[in-house]
């Protein structure tokens, strides 16, 4: 999916001021884009105006055509996202990964390549199975029934981290059908591992088997080591895009990227 936005700006509804203010960029194809910047600089509602979520001002295009005109169905079936507000469902480990394509609820191979993605497929056989319920409440998954009643589902209660696993499956099951993929502050939650894993299969999203870029992605992230691999990076303050480019040209103009790269790598040093 191409996208191309051109003096886009939005206010939440209420709001005296736009959150977002003349934005310009363009994410070819198959691109990577890193989104980073302080918090409340305007990431998220960033990725949500170019998902076509908000009503906005100014010019952005999907592909070429005015955002306005496709139908939403149509964009959201070629979208997919996982967001750090994410739901947990007190519902099936297959429920809380199939809703986000009801059409593979029933596909335990689907469910479970996409739980692989997601950094999920042990909690599957910790939990007892794609059908033992989550829940948010009592005690952790180590200590809830070990046994269930005769033809009770077992129920399982997830950390933090387990949860976002789940959230992350859900939006790797729709990626086969997505041209935009959109990932915000995606390893908030997950150990050092994990998070690595989980950027090396969203890189390698963008590109399909036979090395063609198919999927372009979007997604925000604090970790510098990950950001500087993105094809291009944008950095948001006060809801604007202060510096676009790859890490190579934002370090050499050793503004505000530059001045973050080094404060985390002089931190890990
Ligand atoms: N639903 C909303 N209604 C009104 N204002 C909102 C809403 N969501 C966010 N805002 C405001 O928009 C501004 C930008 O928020 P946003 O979440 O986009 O920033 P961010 O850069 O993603 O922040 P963070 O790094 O903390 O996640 C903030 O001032 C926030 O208060």
């Amino acid at each position: 999916m191409k996208i191309e936005a051109r003096n886009l700006s939005f206010a939440y509804p209420g709001a005296t001021e736009p959150v977002l203010r003349n934005i310009n960029l363009v994410i070819e194809p198959g691109e990577t884009l890193a989104i980073v910047g302080f918090n409340g600089g305007g990431k998220t509602t960033l990725v949500k105006v170019l998902m076509g979520l908000f009503e906005h001002e100014g010019l952005l295009e999907i592909d070429g055509r005015d955002v306005r005109e496709y139908n939403p169905q149509t964009l959201h079936h070629h979208t997919t996202a996982c967001f750090q507000d994410f739901q947990r469902y007190n519902l099936s480990t297959r429920e809380n990964v199939g809703v986000g394509n009801w059409k593979l609820i029933t596909n335990d191979e689907s469910l479970e390549s996409a739980m692989k993605k997601g950094g999920a497929l042990e909690i599957v056989e910790e939990v007892g199975g794609l059908d033992a319920e989550l829940t948010m409440f009592g005690g952790s998954v180590r200590s809830t029934q070990a046994k269930p009643p005769p033809n009770q589902p077992k129920v399982a209660r997830l950390s933090g981290g387990q949860w976002q696993r789940v959230a992350l499956s859900r939006a790797f099951i729709r990626s086969n059908d997505a041209t935009l993929v959109v990932f915000d502050e995606p390893s908030s939650a997950l150990d050092a591992r994990a998070e690595h894993e989980l950027f090396e299969r969203i890189h390698s999203l963008s590109s399909s088997e036979n090395g063609e870029r198919c999927r372009t992605t979007i997604y925000i992230s604090h970790r510098f080591s990950t950001v500087r691999k993105a094809d291009k990076i944008a950095v948001m303050e006060n809801g604007t895009i202060s510096e676009f480019g790859n890490h190579q040209s934002l370090m050499q103009l050793g503004g505000r990227y530059a001045e973050f790269f080094k404060l985390q790598a002089d931190a890990f040093a």
